[in-house]
């Protein structure tokens, strides 16, 4: 084995840095409205929508349209490759209305989930093949950065060692993919919340996973400097009978993330995972307010769910909700951006879902 590698040349580290530390401003966070075709489909028929080309591009125009105070607490926006072409009525695509909000676009670049054999229903994620060709357009056409998801399932036997192994490979692959065309690659490698295992249990795997995604990070020469982590946070098991306050999940996450991330990373940006908005709001918020556990990155948000249930709930596909929709996006993006400063006041911003919880069981694709 050689210990003799590179790391990208000066002016790429820069780029990648720039584009990271933007995402991490302090008080901003990520809205990830990457959803695929089908997770749409399921979002659109919550609210009675079916799920059309036309319905999709109306629902992010509702969003992109928000008057531009939204970027105090967006940095970015996650969309899907659909999206990143479609424009607005008046014929203004999609990414100038969000490089107009001073907002940085993303893409999700991966292509789902596939099965691993012998595993007890593991997957790993798909989509290497024409990575870097694709990255490139996406770069030319105005994204900053990218997003790719792994999925590992907690159960007696799982996440497996193939599993684990797989996952942190692909994502270092990726990343790697990505920084070579100028793009921040978010690592997304998420320990779905189906089951009935303790808090503990959660930490533990999660501490596990994340070890082997920066050891495949190292292995892969990625610059950790020019990438995010998007994890999720620890928590119990959704079945799990034992019920933990905000401070007791703060604490597991971030002492999971002290163990294994480096400082060289500049920032955290959970996922929602199926919390309800308010307690996604409040656990990001109780995180930040820790201050037994050493946290040297920026921990924020890039929220699908707990940013958007109460927009869609108060549009309900009707164009005069329209503004009521984009009030919920602000109000709920606020509390965010004040819970990854950890100044947000629980219960001061319910929005219209509010304690409600979005768990989507087995929530691979
Ligand atoms: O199943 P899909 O369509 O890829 O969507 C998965 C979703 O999971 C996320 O990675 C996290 O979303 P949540 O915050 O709702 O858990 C989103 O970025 C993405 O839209």
């Amino acid at each position: 084995m050689t210990t003799y590698f590179n790391y990208p040349e000066p002016a790429l580290q820069e780029e990648l840095k720039r584009i990271a530390n933007r995402i991490c401003s302090p008080g901003k966070g990520i809205l990830a409205a990457d959803e695929s075709g089908p997770t749409m489909g399921k979002r659109l028929a919550d609210v009675g929508l079916e799920n059309t080309d036309e319905n999709r591009r109306k629902y992010r125009q509702l969003l992109f349209t928000t008057d531009k105070s939204y970027s105090n607490n967006i940095s970015g926006i996650i969309l899907f490759h659909e999206t990143l072409y479609q424009k607005a009525d008046d014929g203004t695509m999609f990414i100038k209305l969000i490089q107009d909000a001073g907002i940085l676009a993303g893409i999700k670049v991966d292509k789902g989930v596939v099965p691993l054999m012998g595993t007890e229903g593991e997957g790993t994620t798909q989509g290497l093949d024409d990575l870097n060709t694709r990255c490139a357009q996406y770069k030319k056409d105005g994204c900053d950065f990218a997003k790719w998801r792994c999925v590992l399932k907690i159960g007696k036997n799982t996440p497996s060692y193939t599993a684990i192994l797989e996952n942190a490979n692909v994502l270092a692959r990726y990343a790697s993919i990505c920084q070579m065309n100028g793009l921040v690659p978010i690592v997304e490698p998420e320990i779905l919340p189906d089951g009935d295992h303790d808090l503990e249990r959660c930490q533990k795997v999660t501490e596990t996973v994340l070890s082997f995604v920066y050891k495949a990070l190292a292995d892969h020469n990625v610059y950790l400097e020019g990438t995010l982590l998007k994890p999720n946070m620890c928590t119990a098991g959704q079945s799990c009978a034992k019920k933990y306050t905000p401070q007791e999940v703060a604490k597991a996450t971030a002492t999971a993330l002290s163990r294994t991330m480096p400082p060289a990373v500049p920032g955290v940006t959970f996922l929602s995972g199926g919390q309800s908005e308010e307690e996604a709001t409040v656990h990001l918020d109780a995180i930040n307010k820790l201050t037994e556990v050493k946290k040297p990155w920026t921990l924020t948000f890039s929220f699908g769910r707990a940013l958007q249930a109460s927009v869609l709930k108060a549009w309900a596909g009707k164009d005069e909700n329209i503004g009521a929709g984009q009030e919920q996006l602000k109000g709920r993006a606020k509390a965010n951006g004040e819970a990854s400063l950890g100044k947000y006041e629980w219960g001061s911003w319910k929005g219209l879902q509010g304690d409600q919880g979005l768990f989507i069981k087995d929530h691979a694709y």
